[in-house]
């Protein structure tokens, strides 16, 4: 026990020289599976540091193991500021100027390992500031060779994987962000597979120092001989994988073992995941050397390492109906989500998953009929509008957001089956091939969504957390509602088992949603049934292709318009009606004879929290930078100019008249 205590002190100590004695690349033996969960489990709260010789640590009494969570939870609350982490000072500069004074868990727990050259395995909850963990370190340790002169050039310095191509734009913001205000010619590009070839040189002239990209794309240009694998060995000194956890499951095993004879013996590699699995163990084999493998768990508390501490998790069972066809507990489902939403029973940002693109027009196409407006985020849409989408969202442009989770539905591989079939001959509907490095849901860091619904159950429990990570980020508070239906109760178990295996509970953690009484459901039921029958499989295709298209052409246009005009966001309209039918005043208002005392005081309780947290105060928005006033006049997508902002008294007059002929066009 004195050892492992002595370890966790280390890290922030003098005493680490003991503890992390391994060189990065000795060839210690690496900790195996058993000595890892014995570790895990010995040490309750806080966070957990194993080498391949300290396992052995975890062994001890009851008491003793009382008496060390009692110390780690001690030591785990002592709040770590980034300055204590021996950053350098640029860094600090940086991070002072984005607000950011304390270290989260990983931060802390990491940072200091990074800086000391270890490869590492860092697993920590969604939401818990894993990205900083490694930029942080990755960043300081290109500003000292730059300093040093010491930089190789023949390729990227660093190189960052991640899953998804969204993920390689966020990623990419926070870093040049970063080195924005460090003032540092350190460059970064990213690159991905949409790009290309041409593009894709012209990125990498120079060479950049940093490369964020995916698998794939780091793979296809080693063997087009965009980049020789010969000065990636020259030049590469660290490599991170962000979100481990699901680059297997993008299908990147072949891309990265193309790419380990090119990785230097001398390239430090670092692991980032949210959740543990055999993925995460084959890629660590595969690219890492005698790594440290870090485990965070909730700091100060009981075993809860895979969903946050601070999302209340809860579940909406819908009861069976004795119906043969399948779309009557999904109508059930209508019912419950407008219950939910109308009733104003949970807190906004809402993102709801569903689990295909159809389901998620009809969700939309629904919920408009009732005055809410929604937006959807698929693997249809090109990715720039998926991009707008996102920043959009974050910039609470919009309340609810319906997204699908990942490109492996059966209905995107039945897509990606019938475009590819259909791309000789003359192409019957708008079909978009869904795209394969799709991923805008797991990893992407919206910001202040409070609630997260599984209209639809994920397929799985590694799913669930990714879903339920969207909340309760960087320690803020979330909820989560899942709606199962009778055929959707075995995956439910599962993931209810899961949690409470990982977590050490006897008892649930997704606990009956207690605001939705059986009278709200059923005062709504008669609409609901009536208006759920009015979306047809004809008014979801047709919704579907418009979006698309109009997705298509604002695309283009969107990308050069915000390039210019970083600022006009807030006039983005992704949530835009569907259709253009006035709706009747009984489904926009729910009349108040309907409404159940009970429910009504649910629904107050919840308006009052909304408004104690401050999201009602009309003058945020304004604090927020966002314009006042949507009209078409100030629309990008109306005003949108070629000729850009040069203009003078006739210039202007011109535009106007320009913008009048427009206008008269649209009309
Ligand atoms: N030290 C900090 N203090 C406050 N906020 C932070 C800190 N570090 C990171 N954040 C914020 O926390 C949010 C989540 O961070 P990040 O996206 O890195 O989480 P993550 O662990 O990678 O999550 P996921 O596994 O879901 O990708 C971000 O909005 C980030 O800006």
């Amino acid at each position: 026990m004195a050892k492992k205590q002595k370890q966790r002190g280390s890290l922030r100590g003098e005493e680490h020289v003991e503890a992390a004695a391994a060189a990065p690349h000795e060839d210690a033996p690496a900790p195996n599976a058993e000595e890892e969960a014995a570790a895990q489990g010995a040490g309750g709260a806080g966070s957990e540091v194993e080498d391949g010789r300290s396992a052995d640590a975890a062994s001890g009494g009851v008491e003793e193991g009382k008496e060390e969570e009692a110390a780690a939870a001690e030591e785990e609350e002592r709040e770590v500021t980034f300055d204590e982490l021996g950053l350098d000072e640029q860094l600090k500069r940086a991070l002072r100027k984005k607000g950011l004074t304390k270290t989260t868990p990983i931060q802390r727990e990491a940072i200091p390992l990074i800086l000391e050259g270890k490869d590492v395995v860092a697993k920590a909850k969604t939401g818990s500031g894993k990205t900083f963990a490694y930029l942080l370190p990755l960043l300081q340790e290109l500003l000292k060779l730059c300093k040093d002169g010491r930089i190789r050039k023949s390729a990227p310095n660093a190189l960052i994987l991640v899953p998804t191509r969204e993920l390689c734009q966020q990623v990419y913001n926070e870093a040049s962000s970063l080195l924005e205000l460090c003032t540092s010619k350190l460059k970064i590009v990213q690159v991905t597979a949409s790009m290309s070839d041409k593009d894709i040189k012209l990125a990498l002239s120079g060479p950049p120092n940093i490369l964020v990209t995916t698998p794939a794309c780091v793979a296809a240009c080693i063997s087009k001989g965009i980049v020789q694998g010969s000065s990636i060995k020259e030049s590469l000194s660290m490599m991170i994988l962000d979100e481990a956890d699901l680059l297997l499951s993008y299908r990147c095993e072949d891309d990265l073992k193309a790419l380990v004879p090119h990785i230097p013996r001398s390239c430090q590699s670092i692991l980032m995941s949210a959740t543990s699995s055999p993925d995460i163990d084959k890629l660590t084999k595969l690219l890492l050397h005698n790594p440290f493998v870090l485990t965070l768990t909730e700091v100060g508390h009981a075993k809860d390492d895979v969903v946050p501490r601070n999302v209340q998790q809860f579940w909406i069972k819908l009861p069976p109906i004795f119906c043969p066809q399948i779309s009557c507990s999904a109508k059930d489902k209508m019912l419950y989500i407008l219950s939910l939403l109308k009733l104003e029973l949970i807190q906004k940002k809402v993102l709801i998953f569903v689990n295909s693109i159809d389901n998620a027009f009809r969700l939309r196409l629904f919920l408009e009929k009732f005055a809410i407006r929604s937006a959807v985020l698929n693997a249809e849409l090109p990715q720039n509008s998926r991009l707008h989408i996102i920043e959009a969202f974050n910039a609470r442009l919009f309340d609810y957001l319906i997204a699908t989770d990942d490109n492996k539905t059966k209905e995107a591989k039945q897509t990606n089956k019938e475009s590819k079939k259909d791309s000789k001959g003359p192409r019957k509907h708008l079909q978009q091939t869904l795209d394969a490095e799709f991923g805008v849901v797991r990893g992407i860091d919206f910001k202040n969504v409070f609630t997260v619904v599984n209209f639809d159950m994920p397929p799985n429990p590694a799913g669930y957390i990714h879903r339920i990570g969207r909340t309760g980020r960087a320690n803020k508070t979330g909820a989560s509602i899942s709606l199962v239906s009778p055929e959707e109760e075995d995956v439910f178990e599962e993931i209810e088992h899961m949690l409470q295996d990982v977590e050490k509970k006897d008892t649930n953690c997704i606990l009956p949603f207690p605001l939705l009484t059986k009278n709200a459901v059923e005062s709504l039921r008669y609409r609901t049934q009536d208006v759920a029958r009015s979306v047809t499989s004809r008014d979801i295709q047709e919704a579907r292709r418009q979006d698309v298209k109009n997705e298509i052409l604002n695309s283009e246009k969107l990308k050069a318009h915000f390039e210019e005009n970083p600022t006009d966001l807030d006039l983005l309209k992704h949530d835009k009606l569907l259709t253009n039918k006035s709706i009747p005043a009984h489904l926009r208002d729910v009349p108040e004879y309907l409404i159940d005392p009970t429910t009504k005081e649910a629904s107050n309780a919840v308006k009052l929290s909304r408004a104690a947290m401050g999201l009602d105060n009309p003058r945020r928005k304004k604090r927020m930078g966002f314009r006042s006033g949507s009209g078409k006049s100030s629309d990008p997508l109306r005003t949108f100019s070629a000729e850009g902002k040069s203009r003078g008294r006739r210039g202007k007059e011109r535009e106007g008249d320009d913008r009048r002929k427009r206008r008269k066009a649209e009309i």
